[in-house]
């Protein structure tokens, strides 16, 4: 479903600030896989992310999503492969606009249909029915501005924005990570939720390292832009917090420096 051929990525290369941000990534995922990407700071793991969203190019290596060759294609043209949920609860919606027309937006991009061609009785149906998946009532609020949503609920529109279009792979983006303990709690249930119904391929950064380790049946492990500890589902199976920390001590031959992790945890 995912594959990535020998990927670099260098900022400012050949200058004093050179940045090598990924170093030779190899990986693949099947369908329905579910990676977890923790690492130190500045390990390249939101780089990769924006690699596969097209956000950027890699300057050596290919992707491949469901079998095309996308390397080249630019954001717009991949986002009816992917959904993408971010760290900002205000960065995946429009909030200016009410919430049946943020799903329309989602669905236009998929499958070239606009606003402007107006809502049918059925499409207000499904969104309805979409909407009561989340069990928080927004679909009684079809007409509500998003803008009025709390955190929480705003994060939970954007899971199921990203993903009731059917994508190829879904991108979490520390999606939980600025919602407090109860708020993300419900989002990694909704998550938990989607992801399994729907058997979709995912790919999570979080900082928390429980929350990787608890999810998923994959795990990555990143330092200076190069996966450097993986775990299949059988080996996540007995994995600890400890256990992480050492494995990066054994291959790095220093602690791991990650702010966020140790505030989180
Ligand atoms: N747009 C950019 N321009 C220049 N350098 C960048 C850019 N984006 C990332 N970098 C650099 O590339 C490296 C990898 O950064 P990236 O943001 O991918 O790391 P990260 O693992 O997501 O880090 P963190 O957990 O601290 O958010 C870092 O050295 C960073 O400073």
């Amino acid at each position: 479903m995912l594959q990535l051929n020998n990927i670099y990525k260098t900022f400012y290369p050949n200058t004093p600030d050179e940045r090598r941000a990924l170093n030779n990534i190899s990986q693949k995922l099947s369908p329905g896989d579910f990676v977890t990407i923790i690492g130190s700071n500045g390990a390249g793991k939101s780089t990769l992310l924006n690699m596969l969203a097209g956000t950027l190019l890699p300057d050596e290596g290919n992707v491949w999503i469901d079998g095309k060759d996308v390397t080249s294609w630019p954001e717009e043209k991949r986002a009816k492969l992917i959904g993408r949920v971010f760290q900002n609860p205000l960065m995946g919606t429009a909030p200016g606009m009410t919430i049946e027309e943020n799903m329309m937006i989602s669905l236009g991009r998929t499958q070239n249909r606009s606003l402007f061609s107006g809502i049918t009785k059925k499409t207000r149906h499904q969104f309805r029915e979409h909407l009561q998946t989340l069990e928080i009532g927004l679909e009684n609020r079809l007409n509500s501005k998003v803008g009025l949503l709390s955190g929480g609920e705003r994060q939970a529109l954007s899971l199921l924005m990203a993903t009731f279009t059917e994508p190829k792979i879904l991108l979490l983006d520390e999606h939980t990570a600025a919602l407090d303990p109860s708020k993300q709690e419900l989002i990694i249930k909704l998550t938990k939720d989607l992801v399994e119904k729907q058997q979709l391929t995912t790919v999570m950064v979080t900082h928390q390292m429980e929350q990787a380790i608890e999810l998923g049946n994959r795990l990555w492990m990143m330092d200076e832009g190069s996966i450097i500890f993986e775990a299949n589902e059988e080996q996540k199976q007995d994995l600890t917090v400890p256990d992480l920390l050492n494995e990066f001590e054994k291959v790095r031959g220093k602690r791991m420096t990650s702010d966020k992790a140790l505030l989180m945890k």
